[in-house]
């Protein structure tokens, strides 16, 4: 995409409820058959108009009466058009309005959803290895020129190294004075933006006031594909711009050799690690190593045994269709929550010295001995057409438990891995899909994978709970991405 927008002709303008309504000379507009949204009421002029989502920035450019008329101005307006893909475009436009302050009135219908009159302050970590090295010239060519066409207040920083997200974010003085930190990156760079976030000392000022975001240049881009509904870095772009925030639940992650960390996606023990960080070596495969790792281990009829128990909150297919129900909201940018104390960070449940409460059920043997998949999730889906949470809810206190045992056949478990494109595998009888508050997992082989938001964690106990509505993201229309969660009739 050009950062030049295209100027356009100079049209007639008026400002209405929905966008810019702009009134072009039809036989001087060549513009006509591509931007016609309304029919033509005049011989000589037809309709059409930029809605405000579509407004990136206004500015007045003669404020003295260009054609005699009190109260008419010149005004530039910049915005994106979509033909195919996004376009930016710029246009000078006439508007008659008595209106004083006339481009902060169309900035402000501009960015009405975000409660903001102005675009965010942003801090954008690029990580050039992300994507198969692709993520720097995708940030470039697609995202950027939106945020200088939005005339963007923005820094870039290149992650170096791993783990140099978290100590960037860690230790940088100024923070607060951003609004929004984007990651172009795949999941690693915002697990790790959390982490550091986490890491600091004014850690429930930063997460009350900063939100976390991604503009997909990764591998897997599952914040962007749950939050934005894009896997395009520019869409995204417009939607980090655009969309309300919304506060989400975090997972808190306890192990023996770590310090806590926390977790915005995903932890996953069995076949679905295995065939995810247990193929790292397959990488030249490139997108089909994880197909390749879970085939194998699916016709090894592979198995992981561990122990496990749960804090359920709604355990049966039944209860968890009426806790769906009950939880769900159209836009949960609309929801007002508690503000971020430090009390926002305690944990509720013993440390791995003590056993789990009396309350947690312990599961039965015949399935955690014979364990196939477990996978817990805090957001629908996890990688491009893989809606593996389908009841996923921002901020019902509980992550999403999916797990299956080695009991079925191999053709039921690989015809539950063909639907996880429509979410449709945890219909499946033999699967337990519930909601859960907590849960501790003690692997009982020597060796094998544990992946968090994709990234690789010690393999050894872990124990999981819920920090409730602990990080701001921005969402499309203040809600996951339509996921359209089959219900269990
Ligand atoms: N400059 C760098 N060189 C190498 N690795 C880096 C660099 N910057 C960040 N990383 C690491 O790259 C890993 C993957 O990052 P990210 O999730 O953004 O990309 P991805 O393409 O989706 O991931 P993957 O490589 O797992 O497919 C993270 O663990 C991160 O710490």
């Amino acid at each position: 995409m050009s950062d030049k927008p295209l100027l356009q002709t100079l049209s007639r303008a008026t400002i209405t409820p929905n966008g810019i309504q702009l009134s072009v000379d039809w036989h001087k507009s060549s513009q006509y058959p591509l931007f016609c949204c309304s029919s033509s009421n005049s011989d000589r002029s037809i309709h059409r108009t930029i809605p405000y989502h579509d407004i990136l920035f206004a500015e007045e450019l003669d404020s003295s009466a260009s054609d005699g008329d009190f109260g008419t101005r010149e005004v530039e307006l910049t915005y994106v058009a979509r033909n195919n893909k996004l376009e930016l475009k710029k246009e000078i436009v006439i508007i008659t309005d008595y209106e004083p302050n006339l481009s902060q009135t169309i900035l402000q219908k501009a960015y009405d959803q975000t409660n903001r009159t102005h675009p965010p302050r942003i801090l954008v970590l690029i990580n050039p290895h992300g994507g198969k090295g692709k993520a720097l010239k995708l940030f470039e060519d697609k995202a950027e020129p939106i945020l200088k066409a939005a005339q963007c207040e923005y820094e870039v920083c290149t992650t170096l190294k791993h783990q140099h997200a978290t100590e960037l974010i860690r230790t940088r003085k100024d923070i607060l004075e951003f609004d929004t930190i984007v990651c172009a990156s795949g999941d690693g760079i915002p697990h790790e933006v959390i982490n550091g976030l986490y890491q600091r000392d004014d850690r429930a000022e930063c997460f009350e006031h900063l939100a976390v975001t991604q503009i997909p240049c990764g591998s897997g881009n599952a914040m962007s594909l749950s939050c934005l509904d894009t896997n395009d870095p520019a869409e995204a772009a417009l939607s980090v711009l655009k969309s309300p925030s919304v506060r989400i639940d975090l997972m808190a992650i306890t192990q023996p050799s770590q310090p806590v960390r926390l977790s915005f996606l995903s932890l996953t023990y069995g076949m679905i690690a295995d065939g995810d960080i247990g193929t790292e070596w397959l990488r030249f495969l490139g997108p089909f190593r994880f197909e390749v790792g879970i085939v194998t281990k699916l016709l090894q009829n592979a198995k992981y045994p561990c122990d496990l128990s749960v804090d359920f909150c709604a355990k049966d297919h039944q209860l968890l269709s009426q806790h769906y129900s009950d939880n769900t909201k159209p836009d949960y940018s609309k929801t007002k929550h508690l503000p971020i104390t430090d009390k926002s960070f305690e944990l509720k449940s013993p440390s791995l010295e003590n056993p789990p409460p009396k309350d947690w059920e312990r599961l039965d043997s015949q399935i955690t001995d014979n364990l196939s998949i477990f996978y817990v999730g805090k957001m629908p889906i996890v990688s491009a057409d893989t809606n593996f949470f389908p009841a996923a809810i921002p901020d019902d206190g509980c992550m999403d438990l999916v797990i299956t045992d080695n009991r079925s056949s191999v053709l039921d478990t690989a015809n539950l891995l063909l639907q996880v494109d429509k979410g449709t595998h945890v219909l499946q009888k033999d699967v337990i899909h519930s909601k859960v508050k907590a849960f501790r997992l003690a692997p009982r082989i020597p060796k094998g994978y544990l992946s968090v938001d994709g990234e690789s964690f010690p393999f050894e106990t872990t124990q999981v709970e819920v920090l409730p509505t602990l990080l701001k993201t921005v969402m499309k229309e203040g809600t996951y991405a339509e996921t359209g969660f089959p219900s269990y009739s």
